[in-house]
């Protein structure tokens, strides 16, 4: 369990990691996601213990990284950004140094060494030199030095940057690997790679966190409930009229689309649902309805209005807040 507390980090003036807080759980995969500079590294650099924090603590499974480095270093592996790779040593030389660091047993080195290897597929060029290897296989052996002596938690910062399609497939595959017996914290700009492989998310902007819930959770909380959406082959003044029909509307825009269609979205009063209503006013006036559904938020609506706005986050915020406690009402626990 990491536990991250009113973390702050401050270059000079500039606040690049804003009274962080927040839980890490064993046994998830959590992504960090955000904009580049959001300070999704800072914060990583910090929980590793590579960065001193202006204010704020970082407990790994309780013990303190900056007061008590040893024991809080040896449960976690890290690949920074930038993998602290030796190019003049091959890759079989840098895990058994890397290996000697960690305080991995010598009689254990070898069988730790090629299990990694094999894991993370770089075997067949152990007797290369990191030198000599491409940006893929580097990123691998910085990924075998993370992960060899398998410490319980294991924490990627943008490990998919810079590889082709298919190394950035088979490292999420690995990374599914490693979150059979590890937690995995990894970092990305890459909504698509969070959504994919973490089961829960952080959504960090400015420095701090807007959000954190697991991916389903995100798109629910900002979801709008009251919105519907209709198209229709009846043109935008024959879709208004027909809705102004229908009891309990707050709101009606309409777009006419290329294809001769008209698409509507209603905005219903609170705690009504209008979707008969609308079905039937539509089949009286001989219109039938081409779609008729409530407007789904994607995380990628949920990520852009939360990075993009600090009001947003405070929004959200507060829906979270109201759905939870919706959610236990109807669990009867309120
Ligand atoms: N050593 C430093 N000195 C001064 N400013 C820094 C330093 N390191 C980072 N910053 C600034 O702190 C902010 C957060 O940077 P950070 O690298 O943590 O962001 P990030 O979310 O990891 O972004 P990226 O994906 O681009 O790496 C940025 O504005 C960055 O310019």
């Amino acid at each position: 369990m990491i536990e991250v507390k009113n973390l702050v980090k401050k270059y000079g003036n500039h606040t690049a990691v804003d009274h962080l807080n927040f839980t890490i759980e064993e046994g998830h995969v959590y992504g960090f996601l955000g904009p580049n500079g959001a300070g999704k590294s800072t914060t990583m650099n910090i929980m590793t213990g590579y960065l001193g924090a202006t204010e704020g603590e970082v407990l790994i499974n309780g013990h303190d990284i900056l007061k008590e480095p040893e024991g809080a270093k040896k449960q976690i592996g890290y690949l920074p950004e930038l993998p602290p790779l030796y190019m003049e040593m091959t890759v079989r030389e840098y895990l058994e140094f890397v290996a000697e660091l960690k305080g991995i047993a010598k009689n254990k080195r070898e069988e730790s060494i090629n299990e990694v290897e094999k894991m993370v597929k770089i075997w067949e060029v152990e007797n290369r030199l990191i030198r000599n290897l491409s940006k893929g296989y580097r990123q691998r052996v910085g990924l075998a030095q993370a992960v060899l002596g398998f410490p319980e938690i294991i924490i990627l910062d943008e490990p998919s940057v810079g590889l082709d399609p298919k190394q950035i497939i088979e490292i999420r595959e690995l990374i599914r690997q490693l979150a059979k017996k590890h937690t995995v914290i990894l970092s990305s700009h890459i909504l698509a790679e969070v959504r994919e492989v973490c089961d829960y998310i952080l959504i960090i902007s400015k420095g701090k966190l807007v959000a954190s819930d697991t991916p389903e959770n995100l798109e629910r909380n900002l979801g709008d409930s009251d919105l519907i959406e209709i198209e229709t082959k009846a043109g935008p003044d024959e879709v208004r009229r027909i809705l102004e029909t229908v009891d309990g509307i707050r709101s009606i825009s309409t777009k006419h689309l290329e294809n001769g269609i008209t698409w509507a979205q209603v905005q219903e009063k609170k705690n009504t649902d209008i979707r008969e209503k609308v079905f039937q006013a539509f089949a009286q006036n001989h219109q039938p309805l081409l779609k008729l559904n409530p407007l789904q938020v994607s995380l990628e609506d949920v990520f852009m209005e939360l990075t993009q706005s600090d009001r947003a986050a405070e929004e959200y915020a507060e829906k979270a807040k109201k759905k939870e406690t919706e959610d236990m009402k109807d669990a009867g626990d309120l």
